[in-house]
């Protein structure tokens, strides 16, 4: 992590955990808006910004799901990190149809917070959305950037949708709060549990959560209201990535997800919008995931599970078969 804007030596990328060995997430620090809400003047502009991802990371996804589904794909510029968080955190190598970084030249994330602020403290984490006008970042964090995409970019955003719609907003804040706390963090507290204890809570809470998410879907096509909304984008970064790494990885096994139809079933539908199946990479989840020393030391990746719906995903945007021939 950086520290007054140097990167700490012997950095591991293990989380900071509480006295009983509870997965503690770091707070963004960058939370601007764009547009007439923006406090430093940030205005809306086709090409101005670029949005720096990661393919395995359920947080950069979800903002670039919302930027699909807006349709501001031609407004926004978006960068995406070699997948493997290595001793300098994440990196543009090119690697693995990932990016160089076009528009600071950078080789390492870090490099993005020190050329914001040179004393920032603090993990390099995408997402970021990044002014290329005044060389700084506007936001790094995912439900402001949703956000941000949803509502601040008016004509620009060519997509009829409104992910937030202001009769749902209360409903979307309360599921996004229980959902973030219980299923979406939830099974990184289970992956970075520091006691048995603390893993079987967080285990215990992820399938609550799936429970949950199986008797509103038995009933309802969407997890607030009657529409698509940011919850289920939300429900979805984390489902998609539930059987390549968590179940595996984090150890969130207790079930397999075959055991709930309906989400099952709500996760193929999703997968079938052309804005959520761009955000899919598959081969960047496991090979993220699977570079974390911490859990995994060797770095092997496993080679399966072979997942039908992927496979469709894969299928569908014309690529080689996931199993290779050799
Ligand atoms: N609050 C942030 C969290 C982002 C986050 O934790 N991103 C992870 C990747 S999934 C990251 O960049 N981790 C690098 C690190 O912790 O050093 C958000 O939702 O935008």
């Amino acid at each position: 992590m950086l520290v007054n804007g140097k990167w700490a030596e012997k950095w591991q990328p293990v989380q900071q955990s509480d006295a009983d060995g509870r997965f503690i997430r770091q707070h963004s620090g960058f939370r601007d808006r764009i547009g007439p809400d923006s406090a430093k003047g940030f205005a809306v502009e086709a090409g101005r910004y670029q949005l720096y991802v990661a393919y395995i990371c359920p947080w950069a996804s979800r903002t670039l799901i919302a930027l699909h589904l807006k349709g501001l794909e031609n407004a926004i510029d978006v960068c995406a990190v070699d997948p493997r968080l290595g001793d300098q955190g994440w990196a543009f190598t090119g690697r693995d149809d990932s990016d160089l970084d076009p528009v600071n030249g950078a080789s390492y994330m870090h490099e993005i917070y020190t050329l914001a602020d040179p004393t920032h403290t603090g993990r390099a984490t995408v997402p970021v959305l990044w002014d290329k006008k005044t060389r700084t970042i506007v936001n790094n964090e995912s439900s402001d950037i949703v956000r941000i995409f949803d509502k601040d970019f008016g004509a620009l955003a060519t997509g009829d949708v409104d992910l937030c719609p202001p009769e749902l907003q209360k409903e979307i804040d309360a599921v996004n709060e229980r959902l973030y706390m219980s299923f979406n963090n939830g099974v990184y507290r289970a992956g970075f549990a520091g006691t048995q204890k603390a893993y079987e809570e967080a285990v215990a809470d992820v399938f609550a959560s799936l429970d949950w998410m199986e008797g509103r879907l038995a009933r309802a096509d969407w997890l607030v209201g009657d529409r698509l909304t940011e919850t289920d984008i939300r429900a979805f970064v984390t489902l998609v990535r539930f059987e390549l790494a968590y179940y595996s990885l984090f150890k969130c096994n207790l079930r397999p997800l075959s055991a709930y139809p309906a989400v099952r079933a709500y996760l193929v539908r999703l997968l079938a919008i052309p804005a959520f199946a761009a955000s899919v990479r598959p081969d960047h989840i496991k090979a993220g995931y699977y570079s974390i020393k911490a859990l995994n030391p060797t770095g092997i990746v496993p080679v399966g599970p072979e997942l039908d719906y992927l496979e469709a995903l894969g299928a569908a945007r014309g690529d080689r078969p996931a199993r290779s021939a050799a």
